[in-house]
């Protein structure tokens, strides 16, 4: 809605756009009502050691990870769903509304998520960082709540559905209906534990040294959860741990299915933990809707057939899996246009003037 300026003798139209934040580990993703998402960045800060200027962020500064110089670090602030830096956080969502707003007179209401169990210690930090980075008021929504909307799922029916989102710090399962969440769980092991795997496996069995970056493009390019039909493999360059020297080798997709086994079958045990405490009737209802995964880490291959196979529930990744939670938190902020006395329809609300 167009306001008019308040400033004294100013009567120009001033279009306030509120935003949806999905601010993740791996990545932090806008949203702009009106325009949809907007922005699509890695959670990276660059910073001069020696100033504390930040000299890049997101993209650019991700390409400075582990190829700094001595005065310069390149930072990730968040770290298994939360902030572990608060500064740099803080100055990196300023950075990012200020990439997609501009020069504003008005500062925009947002709405950003947060992992479905977090200490209201580390949800009063995002708070904060919201609002000492420029927002007027910030609101929290539970990602897998903001995931199921963003995903389709019409979320206010009595109708169980069950949604698994795989992050890069975390992953949330959560069962929703009625508009709230019944039962979930948050475990700190998602894509981020991959590209660890992936680490220590070649380390051990090539003795070969690998970078973050290299682990995840190994990962997203032959990595599987599931036995591929026909196995796959890529070349990559490491250091090797007995001469320190370059070496090339190749990596297999069963490889690397034996090195993510750990990880995965912590994931699918999450999942079975939350089913188990889920009412009958719920159950009932997920059995027939079926499973829906989101985040970055569900595109890792065949996640939705291993999750089939071991709860015998249909099983699906979403469409545009990794925007879901963005969209989610885009759709938050028409019910916040619609709001009369201040408070979110969600199932947990917090809100905090700024
Ligand atoms: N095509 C792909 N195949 C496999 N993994 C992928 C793919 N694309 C992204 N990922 C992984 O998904 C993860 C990031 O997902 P996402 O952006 O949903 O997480 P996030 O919101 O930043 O994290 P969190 O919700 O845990 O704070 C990273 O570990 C990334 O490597």
């Amino acid at each position: 809605m167009p306001a008019e300026c308040e400033k004294a003798g100013c009567h120009r139209m001033i279009f306030s756009s509120d935003i949806g934040i999905d601010l993740g580990t791996a990545s932090v993703l806008v949203y702009v009502k009106g325009k949809g998402v907007v922005l699509n960045e890695p959670s990276v800060v660059a910073v001069d050691k020696q100033t504390g200027k930040i000299l890049s962020v997101g993209e650019s500064a991700q390409k400075m990870l582990g190829r700094t110089p001595g005065n310069i670090v390149a930072i990730r602030p968040m770290r298994e769903g939360v902030i572990s830096d608060y500064e740099m956080t803080e100055r990196m969502i300023k950075e990012f509304i200020r990439k997609v707003m501009g020069f504003r007179l008005f500062k925009p209401n947002v709405v950003m998520c947060v992992p479905s169990i977090i200490t209201e210690v580390e949800e009063r930090a995002v708070i904060d960082a919201g609002t000492q980075a420029g927002a007027k008021r910030v609101f929290l929504v539970e990602e897998p709540l903001a995931a199921a909307i963003g995903a389709g799922i019409d979320i206010a029916q009595p109708n169980g559905n069950m949604i698994v989102d795989i992050g890069g710090g975390t992953t949330d399962i959560a069962v929703i209906s009625l508009g709230g969440i019944v039962e979930s769980t948050s475990i700190k092991i998602a894509g981020d534990k991959f590209d660890e795997a992936i680490i220590k496996f070649i380390r051990r069995k090539h003795n070969v040294l690998i970078g973050e970056r290299t682990a995840e493009e190994i990962k997203m390019q032959i990595g599987c959860v599931y036995p591929r039909l026909e196995e796959v493999s890529m070349e990559i360059k490491g250091r090797c741990l007995m001469t320190g020297l370059p070496r090339t080798f190749t990596v297999t997709s069963t490889e690397v299915l034996e090195a993510f086994e750990e990880v995965t079958t912590s994931i699918v045990e999450a999942v079975h933990t939350v089913l188990e405490r889920t009412p009958p009737e719920l159950t009932g209802d997920i059995s027939t809707n079926g499973i829906v995964m989101t985040g970055g880490g569900s595109l890792i291959w065949g996640f939705d057939k291993l999750i089939a196979a071991k709860t015998g529930i249909p099983t699906h990744v979403a469409e545009e899996a990794i925007s879901c939670v963005a969209y989610g938190t885009g759709k938050c902020l028409d019910q916040l246009a619609s709001m009369q006395d201040g408070t979110m329809n969600l199932s947990r609300r917090r809100q905090m003037m700024g």
